[in-house]
């Protein structure tokens, strides 16, 4: 395997553009430049890692092994890992499952509203069992 070319991080990082770009996944470079069209995740993510370590933002997708076997036909060569160099980025995928923060705002404020209510029953409770023993 000596033909295997090294990049530096560096390097890699010239291959951003969409007509010409490289990833890093595991320390390998890949040129997705001919896959991007294809991407069935779509090309925004891929061009969102261009020239940069996408390791993470793979991984975080669960990718199959056919996709592992594309990427293996992408491969360009090496990273030459230097000290300093960036981590791997997540790809912040656009998606619409993000929105449950709200529902657990609503949650606990729903759970406030019942327990308030409890306690008001259980006052109303009281009071009239109070009224009763007067009569
Ligand atoms: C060169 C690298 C990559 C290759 C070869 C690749 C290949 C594929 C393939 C074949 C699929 C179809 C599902 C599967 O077989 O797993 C897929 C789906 C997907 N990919 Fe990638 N992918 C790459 C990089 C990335 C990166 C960096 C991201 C960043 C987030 C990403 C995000 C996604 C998403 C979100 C889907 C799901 C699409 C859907 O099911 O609607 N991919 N990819």
């Amino acid at each position: 395997m000596s033909s295997t070319k090294e990049f530096t991080y560096a390097e890699v990082a010239e291959h951003s553009a969409k007509k010409d770009l490289y990833l890093v996944i595991h320390d390998k470079v890949y040129n997705t430049t001919a896959f991007v069209d294809e991407h069935p995740g779509g090309e925004e993510v891929l061009l969102d890692v261009g020239g940069q370590d996408a390791t993470e933002a793979f991984e975080d997708v669960g990718h199959s092994d056919e996709a592992r076997e594309i990427l293996e036909g992408l491969l360009v060569g090496s990273l030459k890992r230097k000290e300093g160099d960036p981590k791997p980025k997540i790809a912040t995928v656009p998606s619409s499952t993000t929105s449950s923060s709200n529902s657990t705002g609503l949650g606990i404020g729903l759970y406030a509203i019942i327990l308030i209510g409890a306690g008001l029953a259980f006052g109303a409770y009281k009071y009239m069992q109070s009224q009763e023993g007067k009569a």
